[in-house]
């Protein structure tokens, strides 16, 4: 679906990705996991469109269409194309409504205006479809966070990515967050890019990892693979 080669960002004369490769199959969950600093948010915004890339290449494909340069796609375009983004700090508008960030999403993603939020954002969220006319600044974390979700979910994507959906919850919370992306990736059949300090929200929720530090990835496989000696060389803070 998605598959990243040697690809190089710099921040003016910082060089911070260094010849990453990353590929997505449809279906699956893979989580970026790095220290702080190590170039996940950069790797997405890569992705997304947000930053240029400065060399490689990015590849999107789905079965039985031509690849496409992703490199040569607006931000819109790649929205179009189904990459859907739930920020780190979720960045809801708090003054609006629930209904309101959603069909704004909507809205700035389709040139169709007459589109509709699909039922099954309210069937995932039943909890968002009573609280649709509240500001969304006054609900607790919680729906902050399914709210985030629900509204890169109303251009119903292929490809979903989170950085750091579980930051500052609760491990109850937590468990709802990895039980909900079992249900997207495993029901709706989306595709996952998970980004994660928490290894253990990644080896509950993820089949494939890729592990970033000082932005080069220096190990990438199955969850199963991610064994302890890895995660104290590349991911304890000292
Ligand atoms: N706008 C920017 N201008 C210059 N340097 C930046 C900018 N944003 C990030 N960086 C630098 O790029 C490097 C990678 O940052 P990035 O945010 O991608 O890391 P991260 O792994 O996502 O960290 P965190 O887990 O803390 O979000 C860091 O050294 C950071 O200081």
């Amino acid at each position: 679906m998605l598959s990243l080669r040697s690809v190089n960002q710099f921040y003016g004369k910082n060089h911070i990705l260094w010849d990453v490769d990353l590929d997505l199959a449809p279906g699956t969950c893979t989580g970026v996991l790095g220290r702080p600093g190590m170039g996940k948010t950069t790797l997405v915004n890569c992705i997304m469109g947000h930053l240029p890339v400065n060399s490689g290449s990015m590849t999107w494909q789905e079965s039985g269409s031509p690849p496409k340069d992703l490199r040569q796609q607006s931000v819109g375009q790649r929205a179009r194309l189904g990459i859907g983004y739930v920020p780190q700090g979720r960045q809801i508008f708090s003054q609006m409504s629930v209904e309101d960030n959603l069909l704004i999403a909507l809205l700035a993603g389709q040139d169709d205006r007459h589109c509709a939020i699909p039922p099954m954002v309210y069937e995932l969220f039943p909890a968002l479809w009573s609280l649709r006319h509240q500001r969304s600044g006054e609900l607790p974390i919680d729906q902050q966070q399914q709210l985030a979700l629900a509204r890169a979910l109303v251009l119903q994507p292929k490809l979903l990515i989170l950085d750091e959906p579980t930051d500052g919850m609760a491990p109850w919370l937590e468990e709802e967050m990895g039980n909900l992306l079992h249900r997207l990736n495993n029901d709706f059949g989306l595709t996952i890019l998970l980004l994660e300090q928490r290894i253990s929200f990644i080896r509950r929720v993820a089949d494939y990892f890729l592990l970033l530090h000082c932005g080069r990835n220096v190990a990438q496989g199955r969850v199963a693979q991610l064994d302890d000696s890895m995660v104290a060389k590349w991911l304890t803070v000292v």
